[in-house]
């Protein structure tokens, strides 16, 4: 559920400009010669720009880049980068992406743009994932901003509803502009689940993991090993805590 008393949010270029520089330090982070996987939505897509500044000027001869959505593959192409996929890049050097809210462990939802399922596939096929952010995804605990997308196979849509009722949550089917489901690239529609704030994570991705139907959700626990998070006090590096 949301806050009762939300802090009121920046404005959106002032929120953009942070994207923008959040993005800007995560393409530093790529090196000549690695691969390196692309999640989905406007920070992660941001820092294609970056990206192909430096391939241009010779920095990254030899890198390869693997989206998770077509958007983001239609984003590399239209900047000359080099597009692979994990058929042939299996084990990637880092992941880069964005995220809906993240907590103090850098334990995150994710999927706001619906890509959830490939992004975490990208994510752990990561030796280093990192997540690139504005200040505004920064959370006390999971859950108290955004609803937690829970991804389902249309088959199993009824039942799944049913059953994220029964654990505590508020599901909601989402919608495309035009009233139809969304549909993932997979084929299959979201659950937006509100849950509040959420006391277990990484109890709550368990039990979503073993159900039958669930394709995928987008609780990303223990995955990310660094933030770069910026805010009005620029650019933050913030490492995953020990233990
Ligand atoms: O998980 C995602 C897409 O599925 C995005 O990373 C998340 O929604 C953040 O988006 P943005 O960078 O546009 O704020």
């Amino acid at each position: 559920m949301p806050d009762a008393n939300p802090t009121p949010s920046p404005d959106p270029e002032i929120v953009a400009s942070w994207k923008q520089a959040a993005a800007a330090r995560a393409a530093g982070l790529v090196q000549a010669g690695m691969a390196v996987g692309l999640g989905h939505g406007s920070t992660a897509v941001a820092i294609v720009p970056h990206l192909a500044k430096r391939w241009r000027g010779g920095e990254l001869d030899g890198a390869i880049f693997v989206p998770a959505a077509h958007f983001m593959a239609a984003a590399l192409r239209r900047h000359g980068l080099p597009v692979g996929s994990l058929d042939d890049w299996p084990a990637l050097d880092l992941g880069l992406d964005g995220a809906d809210e993240i907590d103090a462990q850098l334990d995150c939802i994710k999927g706001g743009g619906g890509a959830l399922l490939y992004e975490k596939i990208v994510g752990q096929a990561a030796e280093r994932f990192v997540l690139v952010a504005d200040a505004g995804k920064l959370s006390p605990r999971l859950g108290t901003r955004h609803a937690v997308p829970v991804e389902v196979t249309p088959f199993a849509l009824a039942p799944t509803k049913d059953f994220l009722v029964a654990i505590g949550g508020h599901p909601a089917l989402r919608l495309r502009p035009d009233g139809d489901p969304m549909r993932t690239q997979r084929g299959n529609v979201i659950l937006d689940c509100a849950f509040g704030p959420l006391a277990d994570p990484a109890g709550l991705a368990a039990v979503l993991d073993a159900r039958a139907g669930v394709a995928g959700h987008g609780l990303f626990i223990g995955l990310a090993a660094l933030a770069i998070v910026a805010g009005p006090d620029g650019v933050r590096e913030l490492a995953r805590p020990a233990g």
